[in-house]
């Protein structure tokens, strides 16, 4: 039977992993909403209590937008603390009275409008409804975060897709991408003859990078180590595609990846149109984005006037005397908005038309935008941070032949919620102390037993944490990808480990960077034992260094979920504030300095200790860090214990992030005890910060002191 090719098959097998990963994230939101009491909901970010309907008005595509503040009733001003963030998906309902019994708290929430936070500011919320002509809930009002299974069903599409395509459909670039056909390339002659380049300063190795995957004429990867140049390299990539007239969409996997290239594209002064909520947009870029363009444009003048009138027509509902003139004025509203999305389809697709580079999430990508727009190139940035059948989304959408895919497998991979019966050691959720769920949201790979990247990747073990990047690197070898050299980011001594033992010794620190010190800032850091050296370990071996496990404050252990265990270490955190007190009584500013650990309750415990005594350090999860760099960097890797367990530290994509984000110093405080018989990739780590590293040994009763 044609649709049970090999490719049908693997798309039915990512249908089902994508499954189990929105039944486990529905499983933990349900989970902790039907559990919980409201207040408890918004401390652990889920929810946001007593609020008011401030405003309603029409947004972008006629959407009903409700913004929402603080119920004076309960108090004026900013809104507590909350975990909500613009794009999540929830629901507006009227809040349950805290005893309220769950059946009736069931009633409230069916009564629930549900839609997209489009705003987030200090006193108000903003959503855009889902759903047109609703009527709002009254009262005291509440917002409770869902499920985001919008992203899922746009991927489950994706995949359904391709699992129907008949192999007479497939195109030559997706049969390149499953290995029935072999990738291939214009000859060097037929690239190089009109090939001049925009910047002059590109290093040979990512000169090569884009001679590479303008050659190409299915698929090429572009391998970009930290802090080598990956995206400079698209840019000028994008600028020799456009020389050749070839139209370009370019894509990431989340909204800051996409516009980080907007903004350096913008000084070439390239005709382009950033897709996506403005709201998700940074402000930098929003002049190019297409809902701003396309009310701007001279042609959109009549839209704005539309819409204003919806508006009128939308708040004098308030006024109506009953159900009749009501249902009136939703009639003429259903008119109006017709009318809108006609008018705004036409301004927008001319927009489309015009534009020779289209800039979109992955997921946006598959918007209606896009479903008659054809490219020359689809060029993926940060590809191994997302998902393979995200990658999918816009080849299927445009059915483009060529596709350049830039990243690096050696960091990490995009988080997966359903790795608990694929992960070799078990999972546990953080808590989620800054709105994130690290620890071992990741699975934790053999660490010793890495072949393509660094995991091991079996012929039958699909993953959704296997990425099409890494796919195709095992499918096609390295020739089917260049990898970037020269770094521009760490002292030499800094770089030399992961160099050594992850990029094939091909590293080469630039000469502007390798032998920057911290004493070298330039704003006067005196020359101390710390701010001449790039590399320090505090090593606590030996001492008394004791991990804890740190109980959620929900009172639930050993579940996974957003407020289960996760792991302390207090003495050693005691070792990091003495690390960061003696660099900036050096000299060293604090903004210049972060910390950061792979365990969310060692941060949480870091934050307290440090945040206020250090104002404008910076803490983070390791995590949470990938694709940042700071001046100096330390690193609190937590485990000590007798049984010489590591946990998810064995994972040495991660701890290759936490290595590689400083520029001049990195110091790392941990039990190379302990951590040094993780795996065979922390030994080596341990021994070469005893060879190489300013090696220190803490004392205790100095590390305790004032704590
Ligand atoms: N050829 C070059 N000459 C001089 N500096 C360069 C060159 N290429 C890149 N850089 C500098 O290196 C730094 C990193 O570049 P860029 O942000 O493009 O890297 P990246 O690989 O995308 O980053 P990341 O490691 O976060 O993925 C930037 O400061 C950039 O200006």
């Amino acid at each position: 039977m044609a649709r049970g090719s090999d490719i049908s098959a693997f798309a039915s097998s990512q249908l089902l992993l994508l499954d189990a990963e929105l039944q486990a994230e529905l499983t933990e939101t349900q989970l902790l909403t039907s559990s919980h009491a409201p207040a408890i909901l918004q401390r652990a970010g889920l929810a946001l209590l007593n609020l008011t309907l401030s405003s309603q008005r029409t947004g972008f595509g006629g959407k009903s937008l409700l913004e929402l503040s603080l119920d004076p009733a309960v108090g004026v001003g900013d809104l507590p603390e909350h975990g909500l963030r613009v794009g999540d998906i929830c629901a507006v309902a009227e809040q349950p009275k805290g005893a309220e019994r769950k059946k009736e708290r069931a009633s409230i929430e069916k009564r629930a409008v549900e839609g997209v936070v489009t705003k987030v500011q200090k006193q108000a919320v903003t959503v855009a409804l889902d759903k047109e002509e609703v009527e709002v809930p009254n009262g005291k009002l509440w917002l409770i975060k869902l499920a985001n299974d919008v992203t899922y069903k746009r991927l489950s599409q994706t995949m359904s897709k391709l699992e129907k395509m008949q192999p007479s459909e497939h195109s030559i670039l997706t049969q390149v991408l499953f290995g029935k056909s072999s990738p291939t390339s214009l000859s060097d002659a037929e690239i190089q003859k009109d090939l001049e380049w925009h910047d002059k300063t590109m290093n040979d190795s990512q000169k090569e990078a884009v001679r590479f995957a303008l050659a190409s004429r299915d698929v090429a990867l572009i391998h970009g180590p930290p802090g080598t140049g990956k995206t400079h390299t698209l840019i000028e990539l994008i600028l020799q595609f456009l020389d050749r007239g070839q139209r370009a969409l370019v894509c990431g996997p989340s909204n800051i990846s996409v516009d980080n290239i907007v903004e350096r594209l913008t000084s070439h002064k390239v005709s382009m149109v950033r897709l996506g909520h403005p709201a998700r947009l940074l402000p930098s870029v929003l002049d190019h984005s297409l809902d701003v363009l396309s009310k701007t444009s001279d042609a959109a003048s009549i839209v704005t006037d539309i819409r204003a009138e919806m508006d009128v027509k939308q708040s004098s509902i308030r006024k109506t005397r009953n159900g009749r003139e009501r249902r009136a004025i939703y009639g003429e509203l259903k008119e109006l908005r017709k009318e809108y999305r006609q008018r705004e389809g036409r301004v927008v697709s001319d927009l489309l038309k015009q534009s020779r580079v289209v800039l979109s999430t992955l997921h946006g990508a598959g918007g209606f935008h896009l479903r008659d727009e054809k490219f020359d190139v689809v060029i993926i940035d940060e590809a191994s941070q997302a998902l393979e059948a995200q990658c999918w989304i816009p080849v299927l959408a445009t059915g483009t032949s060529k596709l350049v895919l830039a990243g690096d497998h050696l960091q990490l991979p995009p988080t997966i919620k359903s790795l608990n019966s694929q992960a070799s050691t078990p999972i546990k959720v953080a808590d989620g102390s800054n709105g994130t769920n690290n620890d071992m949201s990741r699975s934790s790979v053999d660490d010793d037993s890495a072949t393509v990247g660094q995991k091991k990747i079996k012929d039958d073990d699909a993953t959704l944490e296997t990425t099409l990047f890494d796919r195709l690197l095992k499918l096609h070898g390295s020739s089917i990808k260049r990898m970037l050299t020269i770094q521009y980011r760490m002292h030499e001594k800094i770089m030399a480990f992961p160099s050594v033992a992850l990029y094939e010794k091909k590293l080469i620190a630039a000469d502007s960077v390798k032998d920057r010190l911290l004493k070298d800032l330039p704003y006067g850091v005196h020359d101390t034992d710390d701010t001449r050296e790039p590399l320090v370990f505090w090593d606590t071996q030996g001492g008394d260094y004791p991990e804890k496990t740190e109980e959620d404050d929900i009172g639930v252990k050993g579940r996974s979920g957003l407020l289960a265990e996760s792991k302390v270490n207090e003495n050693e955190a005691a070792v990091v504030r003495l690390h960061v007190q003696r660099l900036v009584e050096g000299g060293t500013k604090p903004e210049d300095i972060a910390v950061v650990t792979p365990y969310n309750g060692q941060l949480a415990l870091l934050s307290g200790l440090l945040k206020d005594r250090f104002p404008g350090l910076e803490l983070g999860s390791v995590d949470g860090f990938q694709g940042r760099e700071k001046e100096a960097v330390i690193v609190s890797l937590v485990r000590s214990n007798s049984d010489r367990e590591v946990g998810f530290l064995s994972e040495k994509r991660r701890l290759n992030v936490a290595m590689t984000r400083p520029k001049r110093h990195l110091c790392v405080v941990g039990d190379s005890e302990t951590v040094g018989k993780g795996s065979k990739f922390l030994r080596s780590w341990m021994q070469h910060l005893e060879e190489h590293a300013d090696l220190r040994y803490p004392d205790q009763a100095e590390v305790l002191e004032d704590v």
